[in-house]
């Protein structure tokens, strides 16, 4: 019967399963069934009430905008008319804040702010330079050392903190410089960025995805058959003769082929275990990619003690402790008279605050907040703290390329297994990490999975050439970070 024995199941209901599934029953494959482990669909892109008004616990900004090429999210959002906003970075040297309070000078903050525009420039060219002169990957701290232009001031920490930590949800050390340094998402979509506020949720672009070819009812809800909420996959088992798949409530679903669209961090867990496990050279792979964890705090208050208007959405405090409530955004703009702050942490910071109860981290907040404006002002009245790295169904935020990853190490990421097909944002070569990346590597995991169906394609060489490598076993006792 329909739905017991599809095509194709779909394992996560995310922006890349839905967009796979989409692409897939666009081809004819209409035999599919979604198995997704929360009562929602969306996944990264999550909307929640906090204080009267409804923010994103997930993903905020539509990236790469006013650009040569269009973003397909871009496009969507416009389409459903979304509420978005144009978030203006570049007068940050006139809201850098001190350890102690008070702003910088904002000649001396400028002259900073230059001198990380001035490397970033540099290094994109050395990055270029690397690739043409087939040289290894080097990190972004290694492009600070070569141009010695290593922050090491508070303020020079900031705002690099600002810059990459931002964006890529890890530090420099971290981060390769071959595959961030120009970020493809800018370079062909343009450099602007969209903070979505609008109380149906940014992940009503997902809603509009599922829409295009699940069914809805009266009421415009999706009502699918092919869409099974609160499914927790815990096992894979896969063969030349199809896939059985099992969820946590004991149910069992069988199928010819599964594409699998949960985030890296999952798969770097035992939560869903392959039957036969995985192939060394596939976990090696899978374990070397990063899943950054990115942790946005709300914070309302009875009433602003910060300015507002131009030129005053972003500040940074420049604390001695790098990445100590660095980065912070006023809402004035997106949510008139709610009095919200954001304020945003990253990697370890993020971990740690995971860690520790709200009021903790409210007080924390407080204690910043004082040092930045005085004795004088209010104390917060409500908090949001989402909790990405602890949850089992994410396990971080997105992906970040590591420095020396290679691309032939990249490509065994997305690479199918027997019948088992891999999507989501980190298989996006070009895009990974951001929502754009989720939606098009669906499309291209569906494709190669539609070759295979229907033209009897499957596992072309691209995928097989690496697979006799000699790899290490992965461990099977993890060494979990404790703080
Ligand atoms: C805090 C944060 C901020 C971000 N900011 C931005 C931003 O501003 N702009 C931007 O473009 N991107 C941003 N991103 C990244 C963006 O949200 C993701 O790249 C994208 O949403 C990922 O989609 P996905 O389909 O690959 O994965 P997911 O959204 O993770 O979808 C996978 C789905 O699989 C489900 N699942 C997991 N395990 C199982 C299981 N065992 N069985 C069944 N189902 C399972 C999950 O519940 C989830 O619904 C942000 C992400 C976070 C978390």
């Amino acid at each position: 019967s329909r739905g017991l024995s599809p095509t194709v199941i779909v394992i996560g209901a995310g922006m890349s399963g839905i967009s796979a599934a989409k692409t897939l029953s666009e081809a004819g494959i209409k035999d599919i069934l979604i198995l997704e482990a929360t009562h929602r669909i969306g996944g990264r892109i999550k909307k929640t009430k906090f204080s009267g008004v409804f923010v994103e616990m997930g993903a905020n900004w539509v990236e790469g905008v006013n650009g040569k090429e269009v973003n397909p999210i871009w496009t969507m959002a416009n389409e459903i008319g979304l509420k978005s906003y144009r978030s203006e970075l570049r007068n940050i040297a006139s809201n850098v804040y001190k350890q102690s309070g008070g702003l910088y000078n904002e000649s001396e903050a400028q002259k900073v702010v230059d001198s990380a525009e001035e490397f970033f420039n540099f290094s994109a060219n050395v990055s270029v330079s690397l690739l043409r002169n087939g040289v290894e990957d080097i990190s972004i701290l290694t492009a600070e050392r070569l141009r010695h232009k290593v922050p090491s001031t508070p303020i020079e920490k900031a705002l690099e903190y600002f810059r990459y930590d931002s964006q890529q949800g890890e530090p420099p050390r971290l981060t390769s410089l071959r595959n961030t340094a120009p970020l493809p998402t800018f370079a062909d979509f343009g450099d602007d960025i969209y903070f979505v506020a609008d109380s149906r949720g940014y992940e009503s672009v997902v809603h509009y995805v599922a829409k295009e070819f699940l069914t809805t009812n009266k009421a415009g809800e999706i009502k699918d058959p092919r869409l099974m909420l609160n499914k927790v996959v815990t096992e894979i088992h896969y063969s030349g003769k199809g896939i059985i798949v099992k969820s946590e409530d004991g149910g069992v679903y069988k199928a010819e082929y599964v594409m699998v669209s949960t985030s890296i961090g999952v798969l770097q867990t035992d939560l869903i275990s392959f039957v036969p496990p995985l192939p060394d050279w596939k976990l090696l792979a899978l374990d070397q990619f990063d899943l950054s964890v990115y942790t946005k705090i709300f914070i309302k208050f009875p009433y602003k003690f910060w300015s507002t208007g131009n030129g005053t959405e972003f500040f940074v405090y420049a604390h001695e402790r790098r990445g100590y409530y660095t980065n912070w955004q006023q809402l004035e703009n997106e949510y008139p008279g709610a009095n919200l702050l954001l304020v945003t942490l990253t990697d370890d910071e993020s971990r740690r605050i995971e860690q520790q109860s709200d009021s903790k981290t409210k007080s924390e907040i407080m204690e910043v907040l004082r040092n930045m404006f005085g004795d004088d002002i209010p104390e917060a009245t409500d908090i949001l703290v989402p909790r990405w790295w602890s949850d089992r169904f994410y396990k971080g935020c997105f992906s970040n390329w590591p420095v020396g990853l290679t691309r032939h190490r990249f490509n065994q990421i997305k690479s199918p297994v027997d019948r088992v097909y891999f999507t989501g944002e980190h298989t996006s070569e070009k895009y990974f990490g951001y929502v754009h990346g989720a939606y098009l590597a669906g499309i291209d995991s569906a494709n190669s999975l539609i070759n295979c169906v229907k033209k009897k394609v499957c596992n072309p060489k691209d995928d097989q050439v690496f697979q006799d490598e000699n790899v290490p076993v992965r461990e099977e006792q993890r060494m979990v970070a404790t703080y």
